[in-house]
């Protein structure tokens, strides 16, 4: 079943619906014009299998700078990331993705609307109470791995429970072997990050982030670095991690075959949620960046280039 929609690219001002000759299979998608504390489905993809929310954005703009040179990098963004799911975000250079994840992981402020962690409007919180959140409720693999290098592996890995000042009893020694076994790190707890392979840096990296068993792990390119068999790697851990260890997954990437490791890929452009694919594959993920292209030279009224404009 071809479970894809794409929203149409509207060009500003106007009130919306496909260009007619439009992607085959388009399902237009309304979204919901109020800001509800309840998740309220706004694209036709479920968020998850059993419909639990982790987080959410209603109506979430980010401008950046003012005047004349504006950026509108988000545009009224309405979009649920599943609990228990592995996501992906995918869209043409510039479309918003890192703004999207900065602002639901908290590291940015948003100009307007409201993104939440579970129940948490991350987007009405002061600093002190950010720097909590993202510290006890959120995990972070960023491209550069981010490891510290004076540190064996098992000591970056237990750093945020240090930092949390979580005491390593037998349950968090449980989960830090069920992590370092299943990431298949356990032969190398005593080693550096210099002394690691790339692939092994970035799976030490996922093990951090996973160690407080945060409510939601951000993934920045997390494969980035990597050549493709450290790639495939990474992103098998991570889906593992969600299948397995029942965690939960959101991860920008440029690439189609990453993108199809997830269970879902929300696809931006123009700063808006354009499409959204359930059980993508490389092949459907193509397709979808293709119709955007499409869309895009649609409503700029000029062809599209081959290639241009996704990376
Ligand atoms: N700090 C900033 N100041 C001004 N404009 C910004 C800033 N950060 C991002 N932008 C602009 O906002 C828009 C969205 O940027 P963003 O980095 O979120 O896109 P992206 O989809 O992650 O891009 P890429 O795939 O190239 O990393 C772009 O037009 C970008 O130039």
């Amino acid at each position: 079943m071809d479970t894809t929609v794409y929203r149409p690219l509207d060009p500003p001002g106007a009130g919306g619906g496909l260009p007619s000759g439009g992607a085959a299979g388009s399902v237009p998608v309304t979204a919901p014009a109020t800001l509800p504390t309840e998740p309220t489905a706004p694209t036709s993809v479920p968020a998850s299998p059993d419909g639990r929310v982790a987080v959410h954005a209603r109506s979430l703009s980010k401008v950046y700078g003012s005047g004349g040179s504006a950026v509108r990098a988000l545009d009224a963004v309405d979009v649920d990331f599943g609990a228990g799911a592995f996501t992906a975000i995918m869209g043409p250079s510039g479309s918003g993705k890192s703004t999207l994840m900065h602002l639901l992981a908290g590291l940015d402020t948003a100009s307007s609307g409201a993104a939440f962690l579970g129940q948490t409007e991350i987007t009405r919180l002061g600093d002190s109470a950010l720097t909590e959140l993202r510290r006890d409720r959120v995990g972070f693999v960023f491209q550069s791995f981010n490891l510290l290098p004076m540190f064996t592996a098992e000591q970056n890995i237990l750093l945020p429970l240090e930092l949390a000042g979580v005491k390593v009893d037998a349950a968090a020694r449980d989960w830090f072997d069920t992590l370092v076994s299943t990431l298949g790190l356990t032969a190398r707890l005593g080693h550096r990050p210099a002394e690691l392979s790339g692939g092994q840096q970035q799976r030490v990296a996922i093990a951090r982030a996973l160690i407080a068993r945060p409510e939601v792990v951000f993934a920045d390119e997390p494969t980035g670095n990597l050549d493709s068999r450290a790639g495939a790697e990474v992103l098998s851990f991570l889906r593992q991690s969600v299948r397995e260890l029942g965690r939960t997954v959101i991860m920008v990437t440029h690439d189609p075959a990453a993108a199809a490791y997830a269970d879902r890929v929300v696809l931006l452009a123009d700063g808006r949620i354009a499409g959204d694919i359930a059980d993508p594959t490389p092949e459907s993920v193509l397709t979808g960046l293709d119709a955007l292209r499409s869309l895009d030279a649609t409503v700029a009224g000029a062809p599209a280039a081959p290639g241009s404009g996704v990376r």
